[in-house]
């Protein structure tokens, strides 16, 4: 019990504080399973961390023998012993050159380690990032998503393997170190860990603000990150409002904000580095002056002097990286932590089930909506007890006013969302039906509002949904697409390259690439949203009356804002103040003739 109070009150450092306030407020345990977590990565390579960790610490007693060595050398030179001079070099060259052997191959093993932890976290990470519940990854903007999947997994890869060898080996260092200068003068060994007190109170300063900036560091670059997507994303519209200016100003404001706080912690390191460099020249010239002196009353050999004065510093580098492993350990924990929240993500949906569907394809599947409510969030609904079907061979489209919930009801149809109250369901010919999850959406293809198309060829595009098309079969998507006009004409038809977001093509023939593309997956049910707002009312209708030619049994639903198109459809649902209300065919009639 004494022995605890002791251990209480005796000075503590920053990083301890760190342990213990996060102890006291129950963060202790999140630490602790964040690093669980990194520790389940590094798991898979215990092996060759158990080689690593051995070959540091056989490196280490290398570089030992050899200044023991050198210091046996010393003292038969300056003794003249020129028999067994031969026997040294010997015994210094080849310990010197097993360390530096040694240390490189650590070296390249650690790289090896560090790359192939990073890339496994990131293919991890990717494939959860891919198979999180949509509403919840939503809630993360793109940039910082990408700020965690870069920055903080590289944070977690460098420290998770190198944290365990490196104390272990630093640790065996300091204490075998410690040793050797013991053994042959143990004032000397006092000496040489003076500085250590002052070290561990300097760590307190240190280590804290070591992790505000870090802290600081990390957020500000989430925000950059989201900034400069958006910026470049956005490039046309910032050159057409001239708000270039302004952006620039943002840009050299995140410039300025980076620079003081870069400034401000360098100022910091400076200020430490004196402080330590004095620190340091003061043991290091006490040590020399005592060296001095029992060389002066020849109580020590040249060799004992230089092995000495070597070994001080060495001490010194031990403690110092030990001390510095505890910033590292609690930084990755930041980053782990980080990256947890998007691992731990709800998953979508899987109903194995869903494959039983699979049989029915070719007789078309209807959609069936029944008693729906939905919100995004808590208290605002977007659909209220609302119904909806579309059956195989039938466009349906669904109309009304811009942001009263059309892309929400396809979102729920793909069951990217689902309704908090009510039924989404697919039925097949036999009546057997299944809930939307994410098991059903390969029977789907959707064709989103805005431009989707990818950087690389029109072939390779197309190839995204399906990826051993032929040529052939390419084409004649195209046609269907009412695209094989213009891709006909360009010099390398459907191997012509396409720049980022369909790059040289109007937004009209990108529509009808993004069309094409859904019409090469030939899934049974077609998801249209605003996808034919680009082009003109001839090739629009062209395009759909082709798509219902091309398989007679498809479910096609449209969401549109022009009435043109739905004397096609054979039913119309208005999605106006939360309700979807099926129109009455003089009703969709009225409609169309508004154009
Ligand atoms: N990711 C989201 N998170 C929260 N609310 C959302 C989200 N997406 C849409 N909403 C809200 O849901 C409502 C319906 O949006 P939705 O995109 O479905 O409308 P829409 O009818 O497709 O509009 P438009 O015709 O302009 O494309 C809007 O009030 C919108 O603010």
């Amino acid at each position: 019990m004494q022995e605890e109070e002791k251990e209480q009150k005796s000075p503590s450092f920053e990083s301890l504080d760190i342990l213990i306030s996060r102890w006291k407020d129950g963060t202790f345990s999140e630490i602790i399973d964040d690093w669980k977590w990194i520790f389940s990565y590094s798991a898979r390579y215990k092996g060759a961390i158990a080689f690593y960790t051995f070959l540091g610490i056989f490196s280490t007693s290398m570089g030992l023998v050899s200044s023991v060595a050198s210091k046996y050398m010393i003292d038969i030179i300056t003794g003249h012993e020129m028999s067994k001079l031969w026997v040294m070099v010997l015994i210094m060259v080849g310990s010197s050159a097993f360390s530096l052997l040694f240390s490189s191959i650590i070296n390249r093993i650690s790289a090896k380690l560090s790359i192939d932890i990073n890339n496994d976290i990131q293919a991890d990470i990717f494939d959860k990032i891919v198979d999180a519940d949509w509403l919840s990854l939503n809630q993360y903007s793109n940039g910082d998503i990408l700020n965690r999947f870069n920055g903080d997994i590289g944070t977690v890869s460098s420290n998770a393997i190198s944290w365990l060898p490196t104390i272990l080996i630093a640790i065996y260092n300091f204490i075998a170190t410690f040793f050797v200068i013991l053994h042959y003068d143990w004032i000397m060994a006092v000496i040489a860990l003076g500085s250590a007190p002052f070290m561990l109170l300097m760590s307190r300063f240190t280590i804290k603000k070591q992790r505000d900036y870090s802290k600081k560091v990390r957020e500000m670059s989430s925000d950059l990150t989201t900034f400069e997507v958006e910026a470049f994303y956005n490039f046309d519209t910032i050159k057409s409002f001239g708000v270039a200016d302004h952006y620039s100003k943002k840009m050299r404001w995140w410039q300025r904000k980076f620079r003081d706080i870069s400034l401000k912690y360098n100022l910091f390191t400076i200020k430490t580095n004196i402080f330590l460099s004095i620190l340091g020249m003061i043991v290091q010239f006490t040590a020399f002056g005592y060296c001095l002196f029992r060389l002066w009353t020849n109580d020590i050999t040249y060799g004992t002097m230089t092995l000495f004065l070597q070994q001080r510093s060495n001490l010194s580098s031990a403690f110092n990286k030990v001390v510095s492993i505890i910033p590292s350990f609690l930084n990755s924990s930041v980053s782990a932590h980080r990256i947890r929240e998007l691992v731990e993500l709800p998953k979508e949906v899987h109903i194995p089930e869903s494959g039983s569907m699979d049989q029915y394809v070719e007789d078309g599947f209807e959609i069936s909506m029944q008693n729906v409510n939905f919100s995004y969030v808590d208290g605002a609904k977007v659909i209220t007890d609302s119904a909806f079907k579309a059956s195989p061979g039938e466009i349906v489209a669904l109309v009304g006013p811009s942001g009263e919930g059309k892309t929400t009801m396809i979102r729920l149809i793909l069951g990217l969302i689902r309704p908090q109250e009510g039924e989404v369901d697919m039925v097949a010919a036999n009546g057997s039906r299944i809930r939307m999850n994410a098991e059903t959406r390969h029977l789907f293809a959707y064709v989103p509002q805005g431009n989707t198309i990818i950087s690389g060829t029109i072939a390779e595009n197309m190839r995204l949904v399906k990826e051993d098309a032929t040529d052939e079969e390419i084409v004649e998507a195209l046609k269907i697409a009412c695209a094989w006009d213009f891709v006909e004409k360009l010099p390398d038809t459907i191997n012509a390259n396409l720049g980022e977001r369909g790059r040289g093509l109007s937004e009209g023939q990108a529509q009808r690439i993004a069309i094409a593309r859904a019409v090469l997956r030939d899934a049974p049910i077609l998801l249209l949203d605003e996808a034919t707002s680009a082009l003109d009312v001839t090739t629009e209708r062209t395009v759909l009356r082709n798509i219902v030619k091309q398989h007679p049994n498809k479910t096609c639903i449209v969401t549109t804002h022009r009435p043109s198109v739905l004397n096609l459809c054979q039913r119309v649902y208005r999605v106006m103040e939360t309700k979807v209300t099926e129109l009455s065919e003089e009703e969709s009639s009225r409609m169309a003739m508004d154009f």
